[in-house]
């Protein structure tokens, strides 16, 4: 039976280094590229084509910050779709980062430099934002919006006889103090994109709990730090070009410097193969590549509790259908009842 699989972030950088990888892995796969830019999206397409001709590759409008268009992608997708063997929770932004370069030459000269250079942990700051459902733009983006697309897409990914795969790109910038219960949107703080993937780590966990009798199971994954959009955006391309160099030579050093998206893939890839009862739901595995380029995946232990996993989930459930609600109420504006 050929594979479907909606990757969501698909144009471009890991996403799109995913899809190549899947299509090398297993040709019958069916590709799914759910993408916020459709021009971006047809230019992905047409790359895949060209080097797996017979590929079958789907396209999909998804502004996965938009809880409207969560909705719709996920009555499509129920439409063209019986079934759903694989969701990978890849888009992902970091808006506006700024780098503390003193901390940056401070940790140049630490014990803790190679770690530094693994998670950026005290290096970079970000400005968010409120989007026009109300909520801040990178939880609703890196978080929120796929949870209310994994809930959507319960019935084609909850099969009797049938398992289904999650897996979140998360990062190892995710990090638990940057985390609140009080706060799980990180309204108040500077690190958004580091509670994002903390929160997407203690998800996981939770979606383990409820759906594994079920069928689905719940992965995460860190591609190391790669060279794409998202990391071009912290600094100006000039600067980029100048450290290039010493980027790869610190490849040699640490194997978390996956670099290209290729091998920043590798255990979302690596992942697709496994056995889903084979996995550690409170592990998180790693793409990581040797200083001779070799790349191999890692599971490492994340930092995570249960009591707080649950709460979280718990958050998430409320928000969801007051986020419904409001939809509801601005439907019902719009086509009063009865008209
Ligand atoms: N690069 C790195 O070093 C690391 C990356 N990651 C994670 O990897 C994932 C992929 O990022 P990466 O490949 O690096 O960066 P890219 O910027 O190349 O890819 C991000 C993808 O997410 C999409 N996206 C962003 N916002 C939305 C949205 N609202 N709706 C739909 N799609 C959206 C982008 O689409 P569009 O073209 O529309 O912007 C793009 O396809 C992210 O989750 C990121 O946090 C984790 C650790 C390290
Ligand atoms: C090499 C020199 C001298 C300077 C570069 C410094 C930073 C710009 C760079 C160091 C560690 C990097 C890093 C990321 C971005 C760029 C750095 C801060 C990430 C935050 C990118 C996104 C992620 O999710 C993380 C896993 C990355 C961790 C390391």
């Amino acid at each position: 039976m050929n594979k479907v699989v909606l990757v969501t972030g698909a144009n471009s950088g890991i996403g799109l280094a995913l899809c190549e990888r899947l299509l090398a892995q297993d040709p019958q796969v069916q590709l799914c590229l759910a993408c916020r830019n459709m021009q971006r999206a047809e230019a992905a397409r047409s790359a895949l084509l060209l080097s797996h001709g017979d590929a079958r590759i789907a396209l999909l409008r998804l502004d996965v910050g938009s809880v409207r268009s969560v909705l719709k992608v996920a009555e499509e997708v129920k439409l063209r779709y019986n079934r759903l063997d694989y969701l990978y929770l890849n888009a992902g932004i970091m808006p506006n980062p700024q780098v503390d370069f003193k901390a940056l030459f401070k940790g140049l000269f630490s014990r803790n430099v190679i770690h530094m250079f693994a998670t950026a942990e005290g290096l970079l700051t970000q400005q968010d934002r409120v989007n026009a459902d109300g909520l801040q733009e990178v939880f609703a983006t890196n978080l929120f919006g796929h949870f209310l697309l994994v809930r959507e897409l319960e019935p084609v990914l909850c099969q009797p006889g049938h398992t289904a795969r999650l897996i979140w790109t998360s990062s190892s910038n995710a990090r638990r103090s940057a985390f609140s219960l009080d706060d799980i949107q990180h309204r108040k703080g500077a690190e958004p994109y580091s509670s994002s993937k903390y929160a997407s780590d203690l998800l996981s966990l939770a979606l383990n709990r409820r759906y594994n009798s079920q069928g689905l199971f719940s992965s995460v994954i860190c591609p190391g730090l790669v060279m794409t959009n998202l990391t071009y955006g912290i600094l100006p391309s000039f600067f980029w070009t100048l450290i290039m160099p010493i980027m790869w030579l610190i490849r040699v050093f640490t194997n978390t410097f996956t670099l290209t998206p290729y091998n920043g893939a590798e255990a979302l890839s690596w992942l697709f193969l496994q056995r889903p009862e084979s996995l550690d739901p409170w592990a998180k595995y790693h793409s990581l590549t040797s200083g001779l380029g070799n790349n191999y995946s890692q599971p490492r232990k994340m930092d995570i509790d249960e009591a707080t996993s649950e709460a979280l989930y718990e958050q998430l459930l409320e928000l969801e259908s007051e986020v419904r609600k409001k939809m509801r109420e601005e439907d019902e504006e719009v086509h009063p009842p009865g008209h």
